[in-house]
């Protein structure tokens, strides 16, 4: 039997899970780390905890499943998308890694923007400049830090930051690629054209690869530090939403996936590249060589529970630790009690600005209609229904765009929950499916470390062997016509609250002295 091995940086924390031929999870280990918010709006992890939760979750993984590494055939790489992880000549990390949902660089998107031609860049990216894109933050540390951008060297993702400290090699794969801003996403190469004008030097940026490709193998030096096998071949892998995508079976048209992480995420599979001329949504080469995806992207949506979790969710942190379970579950038990639409409550959840449809670093989150009869439960509901008012918008940008849509499949942190899934199903009024597999983008790394590696042809026929349905949540008519009605709410509160989401932005600015 062939193993293969997926590794996700997630946001969250790192995972890594071993997995057989036949798509079964054999051992899988999780290991958190800190967020950083130094002000409003900013958001930067420390790369050295990624490496430190990979090598951990790596030999834990190994001593539960008692798996002779030799039998590894390959290792797949994952993570969160965008982030910028500067190293200087020796390798050695500038700067903590600003990441994906970090909003401190609309100046830089302007200053991008303008350089480029807005036009040109959605010619050559397919995407305008956006604040969670790499290319606006290397330009926010050559405008605000210039004595740590003439010591760069080398700019990787943070998945492509574990490849180099496990292989020794500089390379990245053409999905997370795509979310630099640097790629030319129809042709799937660097755009000369880009870096030239943005003044990067070429020489920063690693190669790139399709996603099955080899990239590099474990060296001495990190099979000493995790276990494995040196010699063991590392794929390209992909950004966290295209390999959950594989990971989900999302690689032909029709099936398209719901995932909430601390991210939420629609996302369908495309054979050409199609761009929405409003670029709510991104378009990026998928983890399939030579196709495409579009995704929906909502800023704050497993991490809007989490803020609840860690901020209001004392009593079920604290009886969760008693009971041996998930402070989720017992937060998911308390939304339960509160009716479908929360009698009036709705939450707008953009605690870190948005993206889709808004495209508003200065978004903020917002509890509406709250009144004296509300309670926890409300609330925690209101942040689930919430986070799907957002996905729907996302998925109703990628219909308007002539994307086929057969079957929505629940996936992510969020996709556990059995009430999450059926308010997906609620909100969308669509079937929720799930698969035999949630480890989603670990999944999805590993099934392309199999393609790369020969034992499946290709990752259409991977997904095939390896990924079934297990799962449908239908939606309840009733419920349908309740969210129905609070969607057409939600979508004006944004448009009423605009201007104030800006006056709050420059009151910020001017107290933090920055005006
Ligand atoms: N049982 C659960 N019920 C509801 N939400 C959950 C549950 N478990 C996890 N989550 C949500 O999933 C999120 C984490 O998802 P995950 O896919 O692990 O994130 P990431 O890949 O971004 O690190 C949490 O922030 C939380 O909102
Ligand atoms: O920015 C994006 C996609 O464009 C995010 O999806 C990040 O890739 C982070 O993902 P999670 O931590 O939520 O999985």
């Amino acid at each position: 039997m062939a193993y293969l091995l997926g590794i996700d940086i997630g946001t969250s924390g790192t995972k890594t899970a071993l997995f057989d031929e036949l798509g079964n999870t054999v051992a899988s280990a999780t290991q958190e780390y800190p967020l950083y918010q130094p002000q409003i709006g900013w958001a930067e992890q420390e790369p050295e905890d990624w490496w430190n939760a990979a090598v951990e979750t790596i030999k834990q993984v190994l001593s539960k499943s008692s798996v002779d590494p030799s039998d590894i055939k390959g290792i797949g790489l994952t993570g969160q998308m965008h982030g910028m992880v500067l190293l200087d000549k020796e390798g050695k990390v500038l700067r903590p890694a600003i990441i994906w949902c970090d909003q401190r660089t609309q100046e830089e998107c302007d200053q991008i923007t303008e350089i480029i031609g807005k036009d040109r860049l959605i010619e050559i990216t397919a995407n305008p400049a956006l604040t969670g894109f790499t290319a606006s933050k290397v330009m926010w540390v050559k405008n605000h830090q210039p004595e740590i951008f003439e010591k760069i060297n080398k700019i990787l993702l943070p998945k492509d930051y574990i490849r180099y400290r496990l292989t020794g090699e500089f390379a990245t794969e053409v999905s997370d690629a795509s979310g630099m801003q640097f790629l030319d996403v129809p042709r799937r190469t660097w755009s000369r054209e880009i870096v030239d004008k943005l003044g990067i030097d070429y020489e920063w940026l690693p190669a790139v690869y399709e996603s099955p490709e080899v990239s590099g193998k474990v060296s001495q030096q990190a099979a000493q530090l995790t276990g494995l096998l040196p010699g063991t071949p590392v794929v390209g892998g992909g950004g966290d939403q295209a390999a959950g995508a594989v990971g989900n079976g999302i690689v032909k048209p029709g099936v398209i996936s719901s995932t909430i992480g601390t991210s939420g995420v629609v996302f369908a599979y495309m054979d050409q590249v199609k761009i929405d001329p409003k670029g709510r949504v991104h378009t990026f080469c998928h983890a399939v060589p030579n196709t495409w995806h579009v995704m929906g992207v909502t800023q704050g949506a497993g991490l809007s529970l989490q803020w609840m979790r860690n901020n209001f969710g004392g009593m079920e942190r604290e009886l969760a630790k008693f009971m041996g379970i998930d402070p989720y579950v017992l937060m998911d038990a308390e939304a339960e009690k509160a009716v479908p639409g929360c009698q009036g409550l709705i939450y707008l959840p953009y605690l870190m600005g948005e993206r889709t449809p808004h495209l508003d670093p200065y978004a903020k989150g917002v509890f509406f209609g709250l009144s004296a009869k509300h309670g926890r439960s409300e609330m925690i509901r209101a942040v689930m229904e919430g986070v799907a008012y957002s996905l729907r918008d996302c998925l109703e940008i990628i219909k308007e765009m002539g994307v086929q849509v057969s079957e929505v499949r629940a996936s992510g942190g969020g996709g556990k929950s059995k009430l999450w899934r059926q308010i997906q199903a609620d909100v969308f009024n669509s079937p929720i499916t799930t698969i035999n597999s949630t480890e989603g983008p670990a999944f999805g790394a590993a099934l392309l470390a199999g393609v790369g590696t020969g034992v499946y042809g290709s990752v259409p026929e991977a997904c095939e062997a390896a990924i079934k349905r297990v799962g449908v949540q239908q939606p309840i008519e009733s419920n349908v016509r309740v969210y129905d009605k609070y969607y057409e709410v939600y979508k004006g509160l944004y448009y009423a609250l605009k201007d104030s989401y800006l006056k709050v932005a420059q009151i910020e600015r001017e107290l933090s002295g920055q005006a």
